[in-house]
């Protein structure tokens, strides 16, 4: 049962898990026994309709047949060579068939390795050492990003870590999201290696960038002789096969990606221009190296991932639930609220009329908000436990998950004050 295992890890791990964002369900974290299709399975025999779908990357949902048979299929061949295989060069041909920025690929174990590479690149391509990262954003756990930082950092109190050097909190310059006033005076002073941003803000809650946000960037980056780094770890393969750069049209220097392009095992990936990845050693001087880089169980279950996008099904369906998802529950609220949607991902904000940046993301009312997902959690739906973290949907929420999912959501919804 959940309860006992939670008072086991509670002597196990520092604040009984080993993601923070996992202890925010109350009283005590479920503990998952199986995932399948929309739902998740506890230990105590609870199904739950799931909108977390692992913090993104399921967007096929959980333990798709075409996974599976792909990992099983390479589990027979062994798991680690410790030399390149195939399935590293079909991954790669495929991002860089859809990513548009992808000339070139290095793929590292998570999203966070890819952050902290692509950050280096920047900084032994431009010999600049700052870089401008934006209030809110989250990209990993590593030293250069905990800097006002996302998701668990926010969630837990602790958007500015304890443990960073400050020799590193001063290279990094922090501006709000959607602000390109900050952006373009912090540039002005021409030290900035590269901007890093996420696309879509997927950490505070989902907050979209303005319109000609991601455009200015790009126009004030490359005035500036500095890199724009995407980190579509979230929005790669999830807002369509070219990710973020596609819906939004805006071509960065370098992407990092991760999730989806594993299927739900570990991965990261740095890709972007021939010259500037041509600085990765062994071909130039900036050095990343990993034991499991490009393993071939993550390569295989991201290609029988990406196969299945190929049709373009997936990406309708979970458009449509989200947008159906979105809408009711947005009808449902009757305090004051924003909906903040970007194609098939969402996160609700109650209290507040606009969230535009992680300022106003901050002023929700928290409170509320883990109302809801406990009460959601009691009627069989699993929401994030978290206002800073986003909905997913996946191509198994079909119309009856949906429509049962509405019916939970407006019950609990209605009765918020
Ligand atoms: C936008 C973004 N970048 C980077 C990361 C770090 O990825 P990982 O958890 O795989 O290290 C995450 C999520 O954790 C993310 O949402
Ligand atoms: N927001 C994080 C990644 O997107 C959630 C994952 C985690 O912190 O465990």
């Amino acid at each position: 049962m959940s309860h006992d295992l939670w008072e086991q890890a509670k002597t196990l791990f520092a604040g009984g898990v080993n993601s923070p964002v996992r202890a925010g369900v109350k009283p005590f974290p479920f503990y998952t026994k199986s995932g399948k299709g929309p739902y998740l399975i506890t230990e105590d025999s609870q199904r739950l309709i799931d909108y977390v779908l692992g913090y993104g990357p399921l967007i096929l949902g959980h333990a798709h047949p075409k996974v599976i048979e792909a990992v099983k299929e390479q589990i027979d061949e062994g798991w680690l060579y410790g030399t390149p295989s195939k399935t590293e060069v079909e991954l790669a041909k495929l991002i860089i068939k859809y990513v548009p920025s992808a000339e070139k690929v290095r793929f590292v174990n998570s999203g966070t390795e890819a952050t902290m590479t692509a950050l280096r690149i920047s900084r032994g391509y431009t010999g600049r050492d700052k870089i401008l990262k934006f209030d809110g954003n989250y990209h990993g756990a590593h030293d250069y990003v905990l800097i006002d930082a996302g998701s668990a950092a926010t969630e837990f109190g602790v958007p500015f870590s304890q443990g960073i050097p400050k020799e590193v909190v001063s290279t990094v310059v922090i501006c709000p999201y959607n602000d390109l006033e900050c952006s373009e005076k912090a540039l002005r002073r021409g030290d900035i290696a590269s901007v890093i941003v996420e696309p879509v803000m997927g950490n505070m809650g989902v907050i979209p960038p303005k319109d000609g946000f991601l455009k200015g960037l790009r126009e004030l980056t490359k005035e500036h002789g500095t890199l724009l780094i995407f980190d579509e770890v979230i929005t790669g393969f999830r807002l369509g096969l070219g990710g973020a750069q596609s819906y939004f049209k805006v071509i960065p220097d370098l992407t990092t990606l991760g999730k989806i392009i594993g299927g739900g095992f570990p991965i990261g990936a740095i890709c972007g221009k021939r010259e500037v990845m041509d600085s990765l050693t062994p071909s130039g001087r900036v050095f990343n190296a990993g034991t499991f880089n490009a393993n071939p169980i993550s390569m295989s279950a991201g290609i029988a991932t990406i196969r299945e996008l190929e049709s373009g099904n997936v990406y309708v369906k979970t458009e449509k639930a989200a947008t159906e998802l979105a809408e009711e529950i947005d009808k449902a609220i009757r305090i004051p609220h924003v909906v903040n949607r970007v194609y098939n991902f969402f996160q609700f904000f109650l209290g507040v009329d606009r969230v535009e940046n992680a300022a106003d993301a901050r002023k929700a009312k928290r409170e509320l908000y883990v109302r809801a997902h406990e009460k959601l959690l009691k009627s069989g739906v699993f929401i994030p436990p978290s206002q800073f973290e986003a909905l997913f949907t996946s191509s198994e929420h079909n119309d009856d998950i949906v429509n049962e999912s509405i019916s939970k959501f407006k019950s609990v919804l209605e009765d918020l004050v």
